[in-house]
């Protein structure tokens, strides 16, 4: 037997991408793996600002369309780039275990902490998310808008004389940086960044009715991640957040309770609401509703 597995062709991509495939190969010795690289919209569109060119699915619709069309048989994303919705016809299949769900910041050469930066230190990012977390946390920051892939964004400390770009810990850790750069990798608190819904989880992503495909990717699930996703990704589609304003999830497993985080602001960070519920792990994706109710209920009073 034969499956194909699809992917965008980024450094980050292709590594996340591989170590599904490796697991698969692992747990499925007799299936053979095709790797299937594809160009999607996002990788095309490489100097426009990421939050004035449309939204999630970006990095997604020519992957799901293939899939659709049993071009490949697996498709690999990160989750926290996948629109709330799923096209009729795909789904989510198992969800293998989270990496680092944190954000760190490459510091320029000489620096060690977010703490010890100067007044009007320069920090770049192109998220909301981050940038008004930052600013609560350091009013005198100076948030500079970059994008790019991670190696862009990492060479713009220097281009851009940058004291530190903000970026997913599960890039790095994914792609070993921490040992490529002399850069200090500064892992910050979920205190002060909460992450974005789902970050440093990888969607799979199947055809609804292929049980063969299912089959072969029971072995990689991991429960606790998969209920992570499932409240998170709930709050994410219930607070009906673009990539325009910000918004933060972050899901703790444990035993039977669960407790789940969140974070919306306006698009302008002048109002920011950031809040805390608990409940059972079966009703993780209705926690997520029940937490954006509460939240967008908040924002509303501090908005009269
Ligand atoms: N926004 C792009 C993106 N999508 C997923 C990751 C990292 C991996 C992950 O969060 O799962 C990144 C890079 C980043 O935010 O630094």
């Amino acid at each position: 037997m034969k499956v194909i597995v699809g992917s965008r062709g980024s450094k980050l991509a292709l590594t996340q991408t591989n170590w599904v495939i490796d697991r698969i190969k692992n747990a499925n010795p007799n299936v053979e793996v095709e790797l299937k690289v594809i160009k999607t919209k996002g990788d095309k569109i490489q100097n426009v600002a990421l939050d004035k060119i449309g939204d999630k699915g970006l990095f997604v619709k020519e992957i799901e369309q293939e899939l659709l069309e049993g071009k490949i048989d697996i498709a690999i994303h990160s989750m926290k780039d996948m629109p709330s919705v799923v096209p009729q016809g795909l789904k989510f299949s198992y969800v293998p275990e989270r990496e680092d769900f944190r954000d760190v910041i490459i510091l320029k050469e000489g620096y060690n902490s977010l703490k010890e930066l100067p007044q009007g230190a320069k920090i770049g990012t192109g998220s909301k998310r981050r940038k008004y977390q930052l600013l609560k946390y350091r009013p005198d920051l100076d948030i500079v808008p970059i994008r790019g892939n991670i190696d862009t964004r990492i060479r713009k400390i220097e281009e851009e004389n940058l004291h530190g770009v903000v970026l997913a810990a599960a890039g790095i850790n994914r792609l070993g940086m921490e040992n490529k750069i002399n850069n200090k990798v500064f892992y910050v608190d979920e205190d002060i960044i909460l992450p974005a819904p789902a970050q440093g989880i990888l969607a799979i992503e199947i055809r609804e009715n292929d049980h063969r495909i299912e089959e072969l990717l029971k072995p990689i699930h991991h429960e606790e991640s998969k209920i992570q996703a499932e409240a998170e990704r709930g709050f994410l589609e219930a607070i009906d957040g673009s990539c325009h304003i910000p918004v933060g999830a972050l899901c703790t497993v444990n035993g039977e309770e669960i407790s789940l985080e969140g974070l919306f602001g306006l698009e302008d960070g002048s109002a920011m609401v950031r809040k805390t519920v608990k409940g059972k792990k079966e009703d993780a994706r209705k926690l997520g509703f029940n937490l954006a109710e509460e939240i967008r209920e908040e924002m509303g009073k501090s908005e009269r």
